[in-house]
């Protein structure tokens, strides 16, 4: 079966609402949310698109700030710093990837903490790492995890999650949400021996790889839950382009439990996600 990403985002998405909605009225705070775009990348234009319109669509303020592809470093440095201290912004995100000559680490670690959205910066992933309260957490692992849930149900105690990947915005922090929910976990990567016997060993599956249609049917044990962050758009024989995950979607479904789609599986969670970790962000350190 699929595990419907849009449903399950849309449904986050109405308990944000009311959530926007009695921060407003018990503390007269309505979230901000600042996104910087710094360029013309198409891909990045779209989720732009729709991180504002969706931000707009719960109550809450959204800004978006763009800005010419030669934008130097010093100059988004300056623009962080100011949302920084600005009280009405309570999320600040910088849409990745930047043009080459900004270094992307700088740019993470400029952002205060407690209004980095994204959950990239430093003292985020040691909070995650740590257990500690007031982590904001990234938000396409927090989608997995709540996709597996949607099916599995809350306790995912002792199933053995294996991550393919590990990219400190995806492979890393998702593994340690499972680890969170006392699954076994297992970072599978590249160098990994025998990748498919591991992945074989999984109750739950996240490919977070990058490599289109990677995971075939004979890596799924069968009735495990998979879940595929990858987003590829690959060129077919006609020319025109097709959007595909890192799981061969056809090949695999008939041996899974339950399967994410791309599209459709975790990318709208991380929009709503990224709004979840604003209400948050607003909720815990908000004026
Ligand atoms: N600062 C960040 N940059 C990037 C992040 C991020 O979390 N923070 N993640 C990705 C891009 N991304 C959000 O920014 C994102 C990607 C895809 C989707 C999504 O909903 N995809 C649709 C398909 C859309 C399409 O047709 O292209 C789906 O999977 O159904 C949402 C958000 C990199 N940058
Ligand atoms: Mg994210």
């Amino acid at each position: 079966m699929n595990i419907d990403g849009k449903q399950a985002a849309a449904e986050l998405r109405v308990r944000l609402a009311k959530e926007v909605d009695a921060l407003q009225s018990e503390r007269g705070i309505t979230p901000g949310l600042t996104v910087v775009l710094v360029g013309e990348d198409p891909a990045s234009q779209v989720y732009v698109r729709n991180k504002v319109k969706q931000t707009r669509e719960v109550g809450m303020i959204s800004n978006e700030i763009r800005l010419d592809e030669s934008t130097t470093e010093e100059a988004l440095l300056t623009i962080l710093a100011e949302l920084n201290i600005d009280d009405t912004v309570h999320g600040i995100l910088v849409q990745l990837p930047l043009p080459k000559h900004i270094n992307e680490e700088k740019i993470i670690a400029t952002i205060k903490p407690e209004k980095d959205v994204d959950g990239f910066h430093a003292m985020n992933s040691g909070r995650l790492l740590n257990g500690e309260k007031g982590a904001l957490v990234p938000c396409t692992p927090q989608g997995c995890v709540i996709l597996a849930k949607h099916h599995l149900g809350d306790d995912l105690s002792g199933k053995h999650a294996v991550i393919i990947g590990r990219s400190n915005i995806v492979g890393k922090p998702v593994s340690i949400l499972f680890l969170q929910e006392n699954c076994t976990v297992t970072i599978a990567h590249s160098r990994t021996q025998d990748l498919p016997n591991m992945c074989r060993q999984a109750d739950i599956l996240v490919a977070a790889v990058g490599r289109p249609e990677m995971v075939k049917a004979d890596w799924v044990k069968p009735g495990a839950t998979v879940i595929d962050v990858g987003i590829n758009r690959i060129e077919l024989s006609d020319g025109k382009t097709k959007l595909v995950g890192d799981v061969d979607f056809n090949d695999v479904s008939p041996v899974a439990g339950a399967i994410t789609p791309v599209p459709g599986g975790v990318g709208p969670m991380t929009i709503a996600c990224l709004l979840k970790n604003t209400v948050e962000a607003a909720k815990i350190y908000g004026k």
